[in-house]
Parts: C-alpha cells; structure tokens; sequence
C-alpha cells in the first residue's frame, strides 16, 4: 500500500508557465505526496518551448487550452496509479500562471456538468473552447489597446487608482479586447471568460468558477478597492463583457462541492469542497506565509517580488493586487519577464547547460563583478521595457562581451539590482528585520541565493519546497475549509514549518553594492533614454 493512503489532507494545485503541480498537504501541514507534469517534455505533441508558443510577430505569446486540460488528466492518473487515497481530501484549491484567459464556448457549461467517468477529460472538451491558444501573461502585443484603455478612464495615473495598475499589455481586459476587435465572431460565441485559475477551478467543479478578487486584480478591470467590475473598463474592452466574467468573488470563497467525474473516477468524497483558485503569485504570498516587511521573491520562468501592503497605493510602476488571505488588505508585485528562461539561456551558451558550471562562474568571481554590470533582456521587459543585451566596463563604457564567468555574474548580479531599485521605487526600504523569502525553481540553487544576500544586504530564507504556489493553495484551502468561522489564515497556518536561512550577506557586501547599485540605475536611465527618448 502506497505510503499515502489514508491521510485527510487538501490538494493545493499550480497551472504555471511550464507545467501543472500538485501536493497534498495533511491536517499537520506536512507536505506528503508532490508531482508534476511538464508541458515540453511530457507533451511533446503541442510543440511548447518553456510552455508556450511564441508567435512570427514576436509579441503574441499563447499556450494551448487543451494542454493544460491533458496535463490534468495525466497527473491525476499518475496520483491514482501511484494508490494515492483520494477518499482522505477535504478540499483542494489552485492556481494559474496570472492575465492568460480561456475562452469557454457556448454549450461548454452543459459538457461541464455532464461528462462521463470512463472517458479523460481532454476527451471530452476538445470542442469547449472558443479560442484554442490561450493569450498568456507573456504577450506584449496589446499596446493599441493600452493605449485605448488608459484615454477613457483620464490615463494611466487614474486607471492605476482604479485598478491597481497602468494598462498593461499582458492584462487580461487588453487581451480581451484584442480578442474581440480581431474576432467578433469568436468573442460573440463565448459563454464564459476565465482566468487560468478560475479555468482550472471550473474542471474541479464542473461548472464555471467565479474569478477570485487577487486573481482578478491582474487584469484592469477590477476596482481594487470596492471589488467590483470597473463598468468603464469593461465597456472599453468589450461588449456584454460582465456577463462572460461573472462576479467576482473574495479569494477564500468556497466556490462548490467536486463535480461527480472526479467522485466516479477516482473516488474524491462527494463534499470535497473546492475553494477558489487564485494568481501563483497571490499563492506564493500564502504559501510563504509572507509578513508586512518581508519580501519575497519568485524565480520561476518569471521573475517576481512581491510584498505585504497594508493600504495600496498604485503608481505607475508595478502593481496592487487585493491580498489573497486578508480580505482588508494588497499585495504589491514588479514582474520581471526575462527571469529563468534567460538565466538557462546563458547557462546554455556559456556553462555547457550545466547549473554545476553555472555556479562555479558565481564561487570564482567576486562580489562586484570588479565593476563591470549588464543587462540581459532578450525579451522585451516589463520592468523597465528595455530589450537587448547591455554590458558595460567599470569606467561604464559599452562593451560587447565579457569572459564567460563574468557574464554569469553580470547577469546575476544585475537581475537582483534591478528587484532591489525597483522595489525601492515603490516605496519599499530594506529594515534590520527585513528577510527574503525565495521560491521558485531557481531557489534550489544556493549560489544565486548567495548573490540575492549579498545584493539586498539581506538574509534569504526559503521553505521545504520551492512549489510555494501550490503549498499556498493547500493552505488556502485548509483556510476556506475554517473561513465560515471567521478564523484568519494565520491562524490556520501557525503549524506549518518555518522558513530556513539559505543565505547571509557577505561581510563587507553592502559598501560594495551602495556604488554598484546607484550606477546600474543610472546605467538602466541612459538605455532607456537612448530606446525611447528623454523622459517627459
Ligand atoms: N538549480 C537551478 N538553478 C537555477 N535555476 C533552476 C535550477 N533548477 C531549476 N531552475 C529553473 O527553474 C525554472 C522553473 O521554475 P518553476 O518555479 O518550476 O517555474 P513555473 O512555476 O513558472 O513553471 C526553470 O525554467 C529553470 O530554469
Ligand atoms: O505575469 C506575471 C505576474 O504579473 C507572472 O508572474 C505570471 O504569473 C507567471 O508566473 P510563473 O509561471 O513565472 O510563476
């Protein structure tokens, strides 16, 4: 008998760019049961390359509905083979990758609500979805829309109050509208609109799952403060748009019971209640069980940071999401899109695609990198919308290479400024108390956590597993099993185990990144000027 029959736990799911995740977590909040499916090696025939395809124009990024919706069946067949117990869970939650949007067609709740236990579930929703490549948060092909968007509410400042951010192009409200302006006819067929969370949510419980308030705060459409739909924003985007999203609804809500296929075919009790799916980065902030002055800091295949915020106050960098575990409360996230598919890209050119290699490029070089800094964004980036690779010497000439082991430092060493400029451009201050906590695939490895130390002059913490996201919704869902008697989230997570050191500052670190620091901001300033001109 499998080591895990028998256990009363809740599942905690995570759609992300690459791959779907799963682990159980039991009543003590240990982890027992972890796995994945990875969408380019054990999909082959969708032809993703980081779980996505990239379109001829170079902006338009989607991925396939009907990946993710095989991915589902094939780690549940994995789990039921592997004797895992699924009589034991009480109550699952989830999350997506954040802004990608499903398309469900006319007539797709009916399939929902009637599938059949003998056949998978990719079997039978092939003809569901009106739009079968999902926009995804890496497109950066709606700056027409924007642009539209940000002129009806009074611009950018005022859309950033309303929503918490200025129109971005990965937003969902901008890929909505894009959808509509070049397909009418598939936008008009389109029952229902769901983000990646509430798509998966909805397989769960057979029918369409609202959008949850965290989730819904990426999309510049929700007014972060009285959480309801903008009635400006939606009119801007798309016709009878309200209608295809339903209500939004607080990120701990039970949303409904397991749908009767997941009873029938692997024998999930019939009250497992589904709490609803949020942002991986709102689930990480759970997972983390981060605090107000922490921070913490994603490096999945993007790059995000992200901290606890009392009171929001939007700008027009970064952005304010409702918090995903206090209703009261946000979160504020800068989201960084050249993250780990460009750090595997320079390990690839220049450390044999070896991360071994990769970190001894980070043991041999010093804190400083003897002055010389880059920039390595061979996708347009977010924060700041630079592109190309920038390197320049100590005496900050541009140069066109680097030896193969300061180029890896280089880029290190130059992400993590930029996390530490931009966040204190919200606002945020590194405190005495002040602690990182890291997740995300690169957060297995200690010679990037020495640099993030070193860089922020800060202790970098991280936990048991680098799948935050989906420990956050094993978490959540514990929380939406307890919420009806108002018990706060930090009160149902005071068992689980606390965060490890992984990495102090080196001494001395600190005198060596206050110049460094200040020059790459400069640095950033001049290409910037040079891309777009001398700021207004
Ligand atoms: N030892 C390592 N050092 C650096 N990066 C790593 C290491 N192991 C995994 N990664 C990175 O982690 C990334 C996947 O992170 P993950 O958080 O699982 O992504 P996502 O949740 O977005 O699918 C990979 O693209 C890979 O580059
Ligand atoms: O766009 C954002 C956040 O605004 C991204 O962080 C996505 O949410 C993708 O997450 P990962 O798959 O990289 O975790």
């Amino acid at each position: 008998m499998a080591e895990h029959t028998g256990r009363r736990c809740c599942l905690g799911w995570d759609f992300s760019t690459q791959q779907v995740k799963v682990v159980a977590v039991d009543a003590e909040l240990n982890v027992f049961y972890e796995d994945s499916v990875h969408f380019d090696r054990d999909l082959l025939e969708f032809g993703t390359q980081g779980g996505v395809h990239v379109h001829e124009d170079g902006l338009t990024v989607t991925s396939p509905v009907l990946m993710w919706v095989q991915a589902l069946d094939i780690i549940l067949e994995k789990m039921k083979a592997s004797g895992f117990d699924f009589s034991q869970v009480l109550a699952l939650s989830g999350a997506g990758q954040q802004h990608g949007s499903v398309y469900w067609k006319s007539g797709a709740s009916q399939v929902l609500a009637s599938l059949s236990p003998d056949l998978l579930l990719h079997e039978q929703l092939q003809a569901c979805f009106s739009i079968s490549d999902c926009p995804v948060w890496m497109d950066s092909s709606t700056t027409a829309q924007c642009r539209q968007l940000e002129a009806t509410v009074g611009g950018a400042q005022a859309l950033s109050c309303l929503t918490g951010s200025r129109a971005y192009e990965r937003f969902t409200g901008n890929q909505i509208a894009k959808l509509y302006q070049q397909n009418p006819e598939a936008y008009s067929h389109t029952e229902r609109i769901s983000l990646v969370s509430s798509f998966a949510a909805s397989l769960f419980l057979g029918s369409h799952s609202p959008i949850d308030y965290s989730d819904g705060s990426g999309m510049n459409l929700l007014r972060i403060q009285d959480k309801i739909w903008s009635q400006a924003c939606l009119g801007a985007c798309a016709p009878h748009l309200e209608e295809k999203l339903g209500l939004p609804v607080p990120s701990c809500s039970v949303v409904g019971a397991i749908s009767s296929y997941f009873v029938q075919r692997y024998g999930f009790p019939p009250g497992c209640k589904v709490v609803a799916f949020t942002g991986d980065n709102p689930a990480s902030l759970a997972g983390m069980r981060l605090e107000e002055g922490d921070i913490a800091v994603s490096l999945g295949t993007s790059d995000t940071l992200f901290l606890w915020l009392q009171e929001p106050t939007p700008t027009l960098e970064g952005h304010i999401f409702c918090n995903p575990v206090d209703p009261q409360h946000y979160m504020a996230l800068l989201c960084f899109k050249n993250g780990s598919l460009m750090r595997e890209k320079i390990r690839d050119e220049l450390a044999s695609s070896s991360w071994s290699e990769f970190s001894k490029a980070l043991q041999s070089t010093e804190m400083g990198n003897s002055g010389n800094l880059g920039f390595y964004f061979d996708v347009m980036e977010i924060t700041p919308e630079i592109i190309g690779r920038h390197r320049f010497s100590a005496e900050n000439h541009e140069v066109s290479a680097f030896p193969w082991d300061v180029e890896i430092r280089a880029l290190i060493e130059g992400q993590f400024m930029a996390k530490k400029i931009h966040a204190e451009g919200l606002g945020y201050r590194v405190m005495p108390k002040t602690k990182i906590l890291a997740t995300g695939g690169a957060s297995h490895n200690r010679d990037i956590l020495q640099v993030l130390a070193d860089v922020f002059g800060t202790p970098v913490y991280v936990t048991d597993t680098a799948n935050s996201a989906c420990v956050g919704s094993a978490y959540r869902a514990f929380h939406g099993l307890a919420a009806g008697t108002d018990v706060p989230f930090s009160e149902v997570v005071k068992l689980a185990p606390n965060p490890r050191l992984a990495a102090a500052p080196t001494p001395g670190a600190s005198q060596v990144y206050e110049a460094l620091l200040q020059r790459y901001a400069m640095l950033e300033q001049r290409i910037l000027t040079q891309t777009r001109g001398p700021p207004e």
